[in-house]
């Protein structure tokens, strides 16, 4: 089928997958807790991860370099509170070098299954190095040892070049069935978004989508209602 002429309808609720709240029109009514996006934002993800949908805490994450050009990439989202959403990647790729350089991103989950997206944008840091050692503890051993054996963002010469190195890595505490604890690399850690900005989307018939904005300046947050 050409290109052109791909596309889905939204809006029956068919592709919804069971989840509540699809055939009903998104309203500012659903917007709840402090801050108001949180509510909302956790019932849509916990109906995602019932829907079994992959990765629902998937979220893409565009980031700015020094030069103002913008680059996109995926990373998963590993905690959310009234504070904003955790994620854990390198300092030192390219997308540790963006924050450096101007700490401020735009995430969007992109829940297309469940005819749903939502973008959050705002001011990023790192979390604290203890934030970073609890999550690191939590990861599997292998994923770990792939953290360290990895220079994010760094050519290598090859595949076998690559395996050669994080089994190099690896052998220093002990292999892929040693024991001994694998440190957090100085070069890894956790960054937390504090949103200032989201919005939530819902797709409906013939284009006719469902658009509702929070924006947070000094008074507080607003709501508004977006054309699609
Ligand atoms: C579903 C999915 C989840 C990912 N999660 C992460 C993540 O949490 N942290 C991370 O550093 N990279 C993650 N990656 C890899 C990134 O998308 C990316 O390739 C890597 O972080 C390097 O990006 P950069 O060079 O733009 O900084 C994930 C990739 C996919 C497809
Ligand atoms: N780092 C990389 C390179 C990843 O690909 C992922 C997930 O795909 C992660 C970190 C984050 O996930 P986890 O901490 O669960 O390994």
């Amino acid at each position: 089928m050409p290109l052109a002429a791909m596309r889905v309808g939204y809006g029956s609720g068919e592709g919804a997958a069971g989840a509540d709240g699809v055939s009903a029109n998104l309203d500012e009514s659903w917007l709840t807790g402090d801050p108001p996006w949180l509510g909302l934002f956790g019932r849509w993800l916990r109906e995602g991860v019932a829907a079994a949908i992959p990765e629902p805490n998937a979220m893409v994450i565009a980031t700015v370099d020094a030069q103002g050009c913008p680059s996109t990439r995926t990373v998963l989202c590993k905690s959310v509170d009234a504070n904003g959403l955790v994620f854990f990647t390198g300092h030192d790729s390219d997308k540790g070098r963006d924050l450096s350089a101007n700490p401020c991103a735009s995430v969007t989950f992109p829940w297309i299954a469940l005819e749903r997206q939502v973008h959050f944008r705002g001011l990023v840091e790192r979390v604290s190095r203890e934030v970073t050692q609890e999550y690191w503890a939590s990861r599997p051993r292998g994923s770990q040892l792939g953290s360290a054996g990895s220079f994010q963002s760094q050519p290598i010469g090859s595949r076998d070049e690559l395996e050669d190195q994080a089994r190099r890595i690896a052998a220093q505490f002990g292999g892929v069935d040693g024991t001994e604890a694998v440190p957090v690399p100085d070069r890894w850690g956790g960054y937390l978004l504090r949103p200032r900005r989201v919005e939530f989307w819902q797709g409906r018939a013939d284009r006719l989508h469902n658009r509702v904005r929070l924006t947070l300046d000094d008074g507080g947050w607003h709501t508004v209602r977006l054309q699609p």
